[in-house]
């Protein structure tokens, strides 16, 4: 049981929403994707939200979300894979609970994410470039924010889930 909010962050298709809501459960927390509240918060999903407001219109109701949660009750929760794009959802993860990073190789994050087309960013010609380009900008913002880093391509989900317990102590 943490005293604190545990947030997972990490590219698109690291497994934030699956390990997250095991976690939850290991750790008797309520579960929180911040990508489910969003569409909850605005009654449609997120193609919509890229489509109708913008990438920007997203980040904010993002961010907005993000600020909610951080002042509620102590919760797991999965972030989206943009979340750190901004320095201020940044701080308040730092400052408000333990940041999970989780990584994966590119050819793991390929595979996870070409199950569905639920994300407008990776709807591209070439959408492998589009996870190295993101992961280029991003990993240097995943590792600054977080508390530790635990790499899933060996691991299946519950075993991730048993690496974050054991990193958050006792
Ligand atoms: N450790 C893992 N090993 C293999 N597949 C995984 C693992 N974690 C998640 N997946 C699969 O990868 C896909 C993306 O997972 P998801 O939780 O939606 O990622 P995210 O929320 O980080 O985008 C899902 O099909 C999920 O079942
Ligand atoms: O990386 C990103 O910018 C995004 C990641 C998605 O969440 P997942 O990381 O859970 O796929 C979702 O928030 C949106 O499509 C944008
Ligand atoms: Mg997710």
């Amino acid at each position: 049981m943490s005293n604190q909010h545990v947030f997972l962050v990490g590219p698109m298709g690291v497994g934030k929403s699956t390990i997250g809501r095991l976690l939850a459960a290991e750790l008797n927390l309520p579960f929180v994707d911040t990508d489910r509240l969003i569409e909850a918060r605005t009654g449609a999903d997120i193609p919509w939200i890229f489509d109708m407001e913008g990438e920007h219109g997203f980040r904010d109701r993002e961010s907005a979300v993000l600020q909610e949660l951080c002042e509620g009750e102590v919760a797991v929760i999965a972030t989206g894979g943009g979340m750190v794009t901004r320095e201020k959802n940044c701080k308040l993860m730092r400052d408000s609970g333990f940041v999970c990073f989780l990584s994966a190789s590119v050819d793991q994050l390929v595979e996870r994410t070409s199950r569905d087309r639920k994300r407008p960013l990776l709807q591209v010609d070439d959408p492998r470039q589009k996870i190295i380009d993101i992961l280029t900008e991003r990993a240097p913002l995943y590792r600054s924010v977080a508390n530790v880093e635990v790499n899933t391509d060996r691991f299946n989900p519950k075993a991730v889930v048993q690496e974050i317990v054991a990193a958050l102590g006792p």
